[in-house]
């Protein structure tokens, strides 16, 4: 079994931060736990408005604490986010996530991020971003 504690994993290189400064995530599981996906708690900042475009992961997403909106760019259909609310990015949906208050979020990504990833131009994770070392 693997037991990991958030603020432990904060403190270590599994923090990490956006560089355009819209969010932060502390990848708590990852592709070498041989687990088949990953689990980060993510803080999207109150303000952020941005375009994501995973069109290498599926992604599951549980808000857990503040306020914002998921806008899918195919149809431009807009859900709101509060505590409780689940979206679920099953068809590599290109969407919009914006947040009013800062939002702390659970993601879940298959196939699992090998750790170090951030955004790339389109809104995507590559596949051959580095591992985490610990
Ligand atoms: C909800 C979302 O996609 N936020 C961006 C960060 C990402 N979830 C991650 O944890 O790497």
């Amino acid at each position: 079994m693997i037991v990991r504690q958030l603020q432990d994993c904060q403190k270590s290189d599994r923090f990490i931060k956006d560089p355009k400064g819209n969010w932060d995530s502390t990848r708590m599981l990852l592709k070498n736990d041989n687990m088949g996906f990953s689990f980060h708690i993510t803080t999207i900042y109150a303000g952020a408005d941005f375009m994501l475009h995973y069109q290498n992961h599926l992604e599951s997403v549980y808000c857990i604490s503040g306020e914002g909106e998921v806008e899918t760019l195919d149809d431009g259909k807009k859900y709101a986010i509060t505590p409780g609310t689940i979206y679920i990015l099953d068809k590599n949906d290109k969407h919009m996530l914006r947040a009013t208050k800062d939002m702390q979020m659970a993601c879940v990504f298959n196939p699992p991020l090998n750790g170090k990833e951030v955004h790339n131009e389109e809104g995507a994770y590559e596949l051959d971003a580095e591992e985490v070392s610990d």
